[in-house]
């Protein structure tokens, strides 16, 4: 084989491209595995289990144990989770790729108070950000994952919050694929507050095209490039509750109207949904005739497909197998979810999954 003489970016964009289209094909989405310690215990704390290496290991490889080939085609995960084997041995990045699934890798270092603002965020970790990423890819990951995090309400999100989430994303974005990692590019509004579903619609809006100006800006590569957006909803706290159609007529419309057809997946986040309802969702959009949809519309949902698994495992060895099923049955109905032809009454939750102020 002749060495590539190519540098940056355009040594990868091939396989970027590749990566993309891969975990976007039809029928197939994410599993978000990448909780930081911190997290994890959270959801954890829920089940009396004790977080440590060992239990997060376990609860791992149960996941990545169970028919993920029904439709996951990519799992991101955390970084101790990238260097770790099953109980057998076997590196887990094998695992998954015995699978067809590609694994990820959440590069961001979490949330810290934008200074200036009302409690408004930005997100650390562009400082050796190149360095992790080779060392990253060396270990088998072929896409990356950065949340930023952006609030409604009292004048939020300030013109400033989504200036510095839109550049810091693209700065990220840009790394990443100088890198050979598929940037995940994730600006998730929380649906703290009380809006309604049309002032999440315009907040959405303004947010996603500003992130789209800046990967432009930073020459980011779009067809190799996931966006992973919250739904359009009505804040947690607003009376009125928005309709399954609703949600995905002024979702899709709201794509519609930012994102470009070269951004070919769009992936996503769950954002304290309960498992139907975020499959429920995904399903109306992917119905919906009446508004050009070029991008693949598919999942990438941690609480949404983990939560009914992480009940009936509790933690408990004798529990492997049934939490395996439930998994798998969420898989099943997200797959068909991305086709629009999910009929609704799949086992799972219909439980919020919905924390307050999920900006950790
Ligand atoms: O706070 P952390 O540990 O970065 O986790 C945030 C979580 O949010 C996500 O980006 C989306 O998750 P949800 O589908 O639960 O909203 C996951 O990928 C990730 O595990």
């Amino acid at each position: 084989m002749v060495e590539s003489t190519l540098t940056g970016i355009a040594k990868y964009k091939e396989e970027l491209a590749a990566t993309v289209t891969a975990i976007s094909r039809p029928g197939f989405g994410i599993l978000a595995a990448d909780e930081s310690t911190g997290t994890i215990g959270q959801r954890f704390a829920k089940i009396n289990t004790e977080n440590n290496e060992e239990n997060r290991r376990n609860y791992r490889e149960l996941l990545f144990r169970s028919k993920l080939e029904d439709g996951i085609s990519g799992v991101i995960l955390f970084e101790e989770t990238l260097f770790q084997k099953a109980a057998d041995g076997t590196p887990f990045v094998e695992l998954l790729k015995q699978k067809n699934v590609i694994p990820g890798i959440k590069v961001d270092k979490g949330l810290v108070v934008l200074p200036g603002t009302k409690d408004e965020n930005a997100t650390t970790g562009l400082d050796g950000l190149a360095e992790r990423c080779k060392n990253y890819y060396n270990a088998g990951a072929r896409f990356a994952k950065w949340r930023a995090v952006l609030k409604i309400g009292d004048g939020r999100p300030s013109h400033l919050s989504i200036l510095e989430t839109a550049h810091t994303l693209a700065r990220y974005a840009a790394i990443c694929q100088e890198n050979g990692l598929a940037p995940i590019v994730e600006p998730e509004i929380l649906t703290d507050g009380n809006h309604t579903i049309e002032v999440s619609a315009q907040v959405t809006e303004r947010v996603l095209s500003q992130v789209i100006k800046s990967l432009h800006e930073h020459n980011v590569f779009l067809e190799g490039c996931f966006l992973k957006p919250n739904m359009v909803t009505q804040g947690a706290d607003c009376p009125v509750k928005a309709t399954s159609k609703d949600i995905a007529w002024l979702t899709v419309r709201t794509l519609s109207r930012t994102i470009p057809g070269a951004m070919r997946a769009v992936t996503f986040l769950s954002g304290g949904q309960s498992e139907e309802e975020a499959t429920l969702n995904l399903n109306e959009m992917n119905k919906i005739s009446q508004i050009a949809r070029p991008w693949a519309l598919t999942f990438s949902y941690g609480r949404a497909l983990q939560s009914s698994t992480l009940k009936a495992w509790g933690g408990k060895q004798e529990n492997v197998a049934a939490a395996q099923e439930a998994l798998h049955a969420r898989i099943v109905a997200n797959s068909q979810a991305t086709k629009g032809s999910y009929a609704g009454g799949a086992a799972g939750d219909t439980e919020s999954t919905y924390v307050a102020n999920y900006s950790y």
